[in-house]
């Protein structure tokens, strides 16, 4: 079983990301979902259809590794599997959210079948954990949306299991997913992620 305690700091941090998130723009309509470690064998991760912005600890629920409710009769997120994918791949994860901004969704449609989106020469890139520098690439895969989350997660767990040291990835159409080793970690990831989609956008716009 999970330490109470434990939990209720997960739930806040979700508490505190949604209302975040949700200020941004980047979570309408009750799209998204969150998640935070609580330990190596339970989540604390949104309950499905919850508005992003108003959560409240009712809003958040446990479950295992393999996406299953522990103590609790709510619907997990409809994409629990896309977190606990992540959580088994890396240890070290202790947040992973997931948010439907306007630029993610766009950006995502305009990215070749089968290419990914390859940040290079952006000086932010260095707010990804792990990067120093600018010089090298970062490598956001496209998958495409489906309604299909296990067969998602299992994309998600051949891609990132052969490219450990990425941060996210994009569903086409839909939006962003990426983690960290803590909640701040995390949503610095996404501010970064925003940043530099909106940058490339921009760079789309003014050569066309
Ligand atoms: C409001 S449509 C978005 C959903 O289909 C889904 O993609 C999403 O992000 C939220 O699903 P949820 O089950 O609430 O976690
Ligand atoms: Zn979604």
């Amino acid at each position: 079983m999970f330490e109470v305690t434990r939990y209720a700091t997960a739930a806040q941090s979700i508490v505190e990301a949604g209302r975040l998130l949700y200020e941004r723009g980047w979570s309408p309509a009750t799209s998204s979902n969150y998640s935070a470690r609580i330990d190596s064998n339970h989540v604390a991760i949104t309950v499905s259809g919850r508005h992003k912005g108003q959560l409240g600890a009712g809003d958040v629920m446990v479950v295992d590794m393999e996406g299953l409710p522990v103590q609790s009769n709510a619907k997990a997120s409809a994409e629990t599997l896309l977190h606990t994918v992540v959580y088994q791949l890396f240890p070290d994860v202790g947040a992973v959210l997931h948010t439907h901004s306007v630029k993610a969704t766009v950006l995502s449609r305009l990215i070749a079948p089968g290419a990914a989106l390859e940040l290079e020469d952006y000086e932010l890139q260095k707010a990804f954990s792990g990067v120093a520098t600018h010089e090298g690439v970062v490598s956001v895969p496209v998958f495409d949306n489906t309604q299909d989350i296990p067969a998602l997660a299992a994309q998600s767990r051949d891609w990132f299991s052969a490219h450990p040291e990425q941060p996210g990835y994009l569903i086409r159409g839909h939006g962003l997913y990426t983690w960290g080793a803590t909640m701040a970690d995390c949503l610095r990831h996404i501010e970064a992620f925003e940043f530099l989609f909106e940058c490339e956008l921009e760079t789309m716009r003014v050569r066309s």
